[in-house]
């Protein structure tokens, strides 16, 4: 029997209503086993962020009202799936938030990403808690297993890096097995584990990963990831009238696409998929039977129609020596060491003799800290309020009309991408 991997994110499952789809769309698939991952529901990780900042601050009012009120959601959507008498799941729902809320009267330890960890998790144990109780009350036979004991990570909190090996065995050993007796399997999406059993998460929309992580392993037939759009657009709907689907696309070019910012798959997602030939679908969870994108091996696929990707909200950083040097490898070295320790991820670099820039989202960046750190070897510059567009397959009419009224901070070119860094003329 074939076996598929479904991926169902926070859009997919923000209420009673969008659950009862999820049930509708897995009894389509009445042939396959199915391998279903499931993100926390609505924006249930955003809460836990501010829970868990919370709970760091030792802010205890702040903390029992962001702890209620999220109780209280899931609560909703479960008095609208389940008889007060399906006494299992209102337990065990309790269950997690009971153990959340003695959060902050408990000792902490002095590493926010490990805490942040063991709490931001929570969204995506109660959200598979409730479907997969919801899938069994509609005899679609389902079994729930826990990710925390099948994807096996070093201990990076908040971006896990997976351990290949141990994480094969593992989904061997206790996932595979269930497909003797079940057609389905609900874990959690974007949740790991360390060696030493401390859950650690892989990084913000990482439950498209998790998919691609299954779906390697298990040697699924394909993936599907439902999303709240027809596939993958040649842009975000959200900022643009018009888009076009691309109904089939290459790997590379989807790994390109989501490299650059396209939002809708998780970057790290596409490359296992494409190092066993998995075909990955993104499909419409509102309209199941349409085609939406196919992403596979093909050279013949990527005659595209122009693509595009912004990031708003971009701070461009120049560092430049102090004393005589130039920008060579043993400078450009050490600056990359220390960007590695702040955590700090480039959208763009680029370097002249004297100096050194780096493009970064303005929220993501400590900007005090960045400039504390450089600011003894090097003078530090930067200009805020700027944008990012990628344009994948551009031509000029296309760059033209992007750039009406922005001044172009900088511009960088290949063959198919051409990525603009530009301000609004109105701040400039
Ligand atoms: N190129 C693109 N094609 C389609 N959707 C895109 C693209 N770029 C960004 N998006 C955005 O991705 C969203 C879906 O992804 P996401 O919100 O992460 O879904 P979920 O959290 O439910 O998995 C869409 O609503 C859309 O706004
Ligand atoms: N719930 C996590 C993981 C995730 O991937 O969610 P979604 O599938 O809704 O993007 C997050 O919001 O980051």
């Amino acid at each position: 029997m074939g076996m598929e991997v479904f991926k169902f994110g926070g859009a997919s499952v923000k209420d009673a209503d969008a659950v009862k789809n999820v049930a509708q769309i897995l009894a389509m698939y009445g042939e396959n086993n199915l391998i279903v991952v499931v993100s926390a529901m609505g924006k249930t990780t955003n809460a836990l962020e501010r829970i868990a900042m919370a709970c760091w601050n030792g802010d205890t009012q702040l903390f029992r009202n962001e702890v209620n009120e999220l109780e209280q959601f899931h609560l909703t959507i479960m008095n609208d799936l389940f008889d007060a008498s399906n006494e299992m799941i209102y337990n065990q729902v309790k269950n997690e938030f009971r153990l959340l809320s003695l959060k902050i009267e408990q000792p902490r330890s002095d590493n926010f990403d490990f805490e942040y960890d063991q709490i931001v998790s929570l969204g995506e144990i109660i959200s598979t808690r409730i479907i997969a109780a919801y899938l069994n009350q509609q005899q679609l036979l389902a079994v729930w297993e826990d990710a925390r004991r099948l994807i096996r990570t070093d201990n990076t909190y908040r971006e896990g890096s997976v351990d290949w090996q141990k994480t094969d065995a593992l989904i061997k050993e206790r996932m595979l097995p269930h497909f003797e007796k079940n057609r389905i399997v609900v874990t959690q999406g974007f949740l790991g584990h360390t060696a030493e059993g401390f859950t650690t998460t892989l990084g913000r929309e990482g439950s498209d990963y998790t998919a691609g992580i299954l779906a390697f392993i298990s040697d699924a037939d394909d993936v599907t990831i439902w999303k709240d759009v027809p596939g993958m657009l040649n842009a975000d709907p959200k900022w643009f009238d018009n888009t076009i689907k691309l109904d089939k696309i290459s790997f590379k070019e989807a790994i390109e696409l989501s490299y650059y910012g396209a939002s809708v798959i998780h970057p790290k997602t596409v490359k296992p998929l494409q190092n066993k030939g998995i075909p990955l679908y993104v499909k419409s969870f509102l309209n199941p039977s349409e085609e939406g994108t196919v992403i596979q091996e093909s050279p013949d696929f990527d005659h595209l129609v122009p693509s595009f990707i912004f990031k708003m909200d971009q701070l461009l950083i120049s560092v430049m020596p102090k004393d005589f040097s130039f920008i060579v490898e043993k400078s450009l070295s050490s600056i990359f060491n220390t960007l590695d320790k702040l955590g700090v991820k480039i959208n763009v670099m680029q370097n002249s003799a004297l100096s050194f820039s780096l493009l970064v989202d303005r929220k993501k960046v400590d900007l005090e800290k960045v400039i504390a750190v450089f600011s003894d070897d090097f003078k530090v510059k930067y200009n805020e309020d700027l944008e990012l567009v990628t344009i994948r397959h551009y031509d000029q009419a296309t760059i033209d009309r992007v750039t009406v009224g922005k001044e172009i901070i900088l511009e960088q070119k290949t063959r198919e991408t051409v990525r603009i860094v530009m301000k609004d003329q109105s701040l400039s």
